[in-house]
C-alpha cells in the first residue's frame, strides 16, 4: 500500500482558562508528531462541555491520537478517593476522551494513546490508577525534574521490557528499550480486555493494547511524540500506527 496518501488523525484537546475564556488546545509536539512520525494530517477534536457525537467524528477520521496532558483524570471515574483541593483536573477532557476511546475501538479506528491518554485507555476499560506513584513505596521515580531543560525532562529515564507475543514485540526486534518518564500517576488495576505490552523495571505497566482489537490500539505511558523523528523506537511505533491509519482510510473510502 502506498505511503504517499496522508491520513486524517484526530488529536484530543486539553481545556484550560486563558484570561476569562476556556480554550481547547493540543501541544505542538503531538501535532508535529502526526505530521513527521505518521506522515498524516492532525485535526484537533475539542473537548466541549456537551461532547460532540464521537461516533460521527470518528467516522470521518482515519486514526485517533489521545495525547498526554498535565491534568489528572477525575478519580471518581475509577472509584478512586477524591484528589483533594488544588487537584489539576479537566472534566471536559475526561468526558470527551472516555467516550472517544471505546467508540474508536468499537469502530476499528486505529488508536495511539500517550501518557494521560494511556491512563484514559485503562480507565475507559474499567481499570484503576495509583494517584501518586511516589507514595506507593514500590516504584522508582517516574516524575520529571520540572526545573531541568526540556530535553532532560523528556530524555531517557528508565528501561522497559517488552512482553513477548504482543503488538509492541511484533513491531520491534529488541525486547528492551529506554523511554522517558513524565508522570506521577500509573496503572493500578488493569482494565478488562487489555493486554500488558511492556513494564518498567519496578513492574509498573508501561504499555497496553486492546485484546482482539479490530485495528491498531496501543497506549504507552512514555512520550514517543517528543522529537519523534530523532528516536528509532518512537518512529517504529508511529509508523505502525500510520500504516493502520492508511488501511483504515482505504477501507473507509471503498
Ligand atoms: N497527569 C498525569 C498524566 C501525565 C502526562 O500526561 N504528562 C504529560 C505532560 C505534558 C505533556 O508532555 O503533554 C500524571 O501525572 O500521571
Amino acid at each position: 500500500m502506498g505511503t504517499h496518501f496522508r491520513p486524517l488523525i484526530g488529536v484530543t484537546a486539553d481545556t484550560t482558562i486563558d484570561g476569562l475564556h476556556r480554550v481547547h488546545q493540543a501541544g505542538e509536539k503531538y501535532l508535529s508528531s502526526v505530521v513527521h512520525g505518521a506522515n498524516a494530517i492532525p485535526v484537533i477534536i475539542p473537548s466541549l462541555p456537551a461532547p460532540l457525537d464521537s461516533q460521527h467524528i470518528l467516522s470521518q477520521l482515519d486514526g485517533l491520537l489521545v495525547t498526554g496532558g498535565y491534568s489528572n483524570i477525575e478519580p471518581w471515574r475509577y472509584s478512586g478517593a477524591p484528589a483533594g483541593p488544588g487537584a489539576h483536573e479537566d472534566p471536559q477532557r475526561d468526558n470527551t476522551t472516555l467516550q472517544l476511546i471505546p467508540d474508536a475501538i468499537e469502530l476499528g479506528i486505529p488508536l495511539l494513546g500517550i501518557c494521560r491518554g494511556f491512563q484514559e485507555m485503562n480507565v475507559a476499560f474499567g481499570g484503576t490508577l495509583h494517584q501518586k506513584l511516589h507514595d506507593v513505596g514500590q516504584y522508582i521515580e517516574h516524575r520529571e525534574d520540572k526545573t531541568a531543560p526540556l530535553d532532560t525532562q523528556y530524555g531517557p529515564a528508565h528501561s522497559i521490557t517488552i512482553e513477548a507475543g504482543g503488538l509492541l514485540s511484533s513491531i520491534t526486534s529488541s525486547s528492551t528499550q529506554m523511554v522517558n518518564s513524565v508522570h506521577m500517576q500509573g496503572i493500578n488495576r488493569l482494565g478488562d480486555g487489555l493486554n500488558i505490552e511492556a513494564r518498567a523495571p519496578d513492574g509498573l505497566i508501561e504499555a497496553i493494547s486492546v485484546q482482539d482489537s479490530k485495528s491498531f490500539a496501543l497506549a504507552v505511558q512514555w512520550h514517543p511524540e517528543y522529537k519523534v523523528a530523532e528516536n528509532d523506537f518512537s518512529m517504529t511505533i508511529y509508523q505502525a500506527f500510520a500504516e493502520a491509519c492508511r488501511s483504515r482510510h482505504y477501507a473507509r473510502k471503498s
